[in-house]
């Protein structure tokens, strides 16, 4: 072996150490290249130096946003609470009325609401009531900051009377969510109290009922005069059910009773149970079976939501049905309901509240014994003409203290022949035509009734 043979490696270890070290150059080669290029593009080169400080920030920003977003979402959840009221709610016109009258409040986005007020003396005021109109809202209720949404439904529409669904959201902290029940229940208060001492009239709207005009002043029991004791009769039956709801439950018996109040025209029907309502501080559900596009659904969802404190009205019930048949004649020939479907609704198999229906007749002859069995009609009562005890009291209504041409105007009365009649409606006319002249009065009689 020679001495240059020892100094050179085997060759396959040259090999693999050139290899290894012409690695490393290119390696290092390469990174130097690329930390030269890294520093050409991004160091040197101000857009992409820029960009990239952007894009780190906008990632930050983004990431952050995202945290105060799911983080205000939490607290939101952990520290506010919602109130939803929906326009077909109930209390939904009680709080705009309400809110309408509170002082501490701040909206910028106002909405009228015009109403009309009939005083005793027969005048009328139009009053504008400024309540907030869809947007947002601040009040101060009881220490407790309240956000109130007004918001429109802007596709949906109440197709019963064309205007737009809405909604009210109440905000405000979880910790004053009692304050929602006590606030609602101020605005029923409120509510109720403006219709103290008012019969409210509902009429049907759609499915529903709505009060038809403004609450009207009551009317005296003792203005409608009926034969003698006819009234008391019928107000102590009524008492004593209203007193029973115990009676009825503990014995299965739906607490509803009927009442059938039939006669001639003019006789003082509809003003008495107008003037009972107003007596017992009940309010009036009008219903008229004829009425156009009346459905047996319709009227049974009308007469299983009878608002609270409400006497149902059905007058003229002849009208709409007559021996299990829809009469034609007059008109009458578009309402839907079925002589069952009457049935059913006055049964009221999915109620179990207290029903309180008065009926109306000018011809009871002509109803079906289905509808006058009991159970829909309880208590019937004849309201006629005038009789003898009703012309007196009605002429000392209207001429109060004139005994002496009352006892004239009663003497002849009873002279007439017994076969003539003459209204209560009839006799009112005549006193309101003679106001203050009882003579005259007596002479129109003489004319009218012979
Ligand atoms: N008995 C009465 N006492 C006082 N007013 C009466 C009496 N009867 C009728 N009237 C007056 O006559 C008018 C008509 O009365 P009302 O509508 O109550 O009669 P009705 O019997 O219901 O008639 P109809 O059967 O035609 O519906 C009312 O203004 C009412 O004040």
């Amino acid at each position: 072996m020679s001495g240059t043979d020892s100094l050179i490696p085997p060759s396959t270890e040259v090999e693999n150490s050139v290899a290894l070290k012409t690695d490393q150059v290119e390696n290092n080669t390469f990174s130097s290249k690329a930390s030269s290029l890294f520093d050409e593009v991004v160091k040197k080169n101000p857009f992409f130096a820029a960009g990239g400080g952007l894009m780190i920030l906008g990632s930050a920003l983004a990431l952050a946003r995202a945290g105060i977003k799911s983080g205000s979402a939490f607290a939101y959840r952990q520290l506010l609470i919602d109130l939803e009221i929906p326009s077909k709610d109930k209390s939904y016109l009680w709080f705009l009325q309400w809110v309408g009258k509170y002082p501490n409040r701040s909206s910028r986005q106002l909405s009228v609401e015009t109403s009309f007020q009939q005083h005793d003396n027969g005048s009328v005021t139009t009053n504008f009531q400024f309540v907030p109109g869809p947007g947002r809202h601040f009040i101060k209720y009881k220490g407790a900051y309240m956000l109130i949404r007004r918001e429109r439904s802007g596709k949906m529409v109440d197709m019963t009377n064309g205007s737009p669904f809405e909604t009210v959201t109440l905000t405000t902290l979880y910790r004053d969510r009692d304050l929602f029940k006590e606030l609602l229940m101020e605005a029923k208060e409120l509510a109720t109290k403006q219709n103290e001492g008012k019969t409210v009239i509902y009429t049907s709207w759609g499915p529903e009922w709505r009060p038809f005009g403004q609450p009207k002043s009551k009317r005296q029991l003792s203005s409608v005069i009926l034969d003698e004791s006819i009234g008391d009769k019928i107000l102590e039956d009524v008492k004593d059910f209203m007193g029973n709801g115990d009676w009825y439950f503990d014995r299965g018996i739906p607490y509803r009773r009927g009442y059938l109040l039939h006669g001639p025209p003019g006789s003082g029907k509809t003003s008495f149970i107008q003037a009972l309502a107003g007596h017992l501080d009940y309010n009036i559900c009008i219903l008229n079976l004829a009425e156009a596009n009346l459905t047996d659904d319709r009227l049974n969802h009308l007469m299983n939501h009878i608002p609270e404190r409400s006497i149902l009205l059905l007058e003229d019930v002849d009208a709409a049905f007559n021996k299990r048949e829809q009469t034609n004649d007059q008109g009458f020939n578009n309402s839907g309901v079925t002589f069952s479907g009457l049935l059913n609704a006055l049964d009221g198999v999915t109620s179990s509240e207290e029903t309180i229906t008065f009926m109306t007749t000018n011809h009871p002859e002509k109803l079906d014994a289905a509808i006058l069995r009991p159970g829909r009609i309880d208590f019937k009562q004849y309201i006629g003409n005038a009789t003898l005890y009703q012309m007196e009291k009605m002429f000392l209504k209207f001429y109060p203290n004139e005994f002496e041409k009352c006892q004239q105007f009663m003497e002849y009365c009873k002279t007439v022949d017994k076969k003539s009649h003459i209204s209560t409606a009839q006799l009112q006319g005549i006193f309101v035509m003679n106001k203050n002249d009882c003579d005259g009065s007596i002479e129109m009689i003489k004319q009218v009734y012979k």
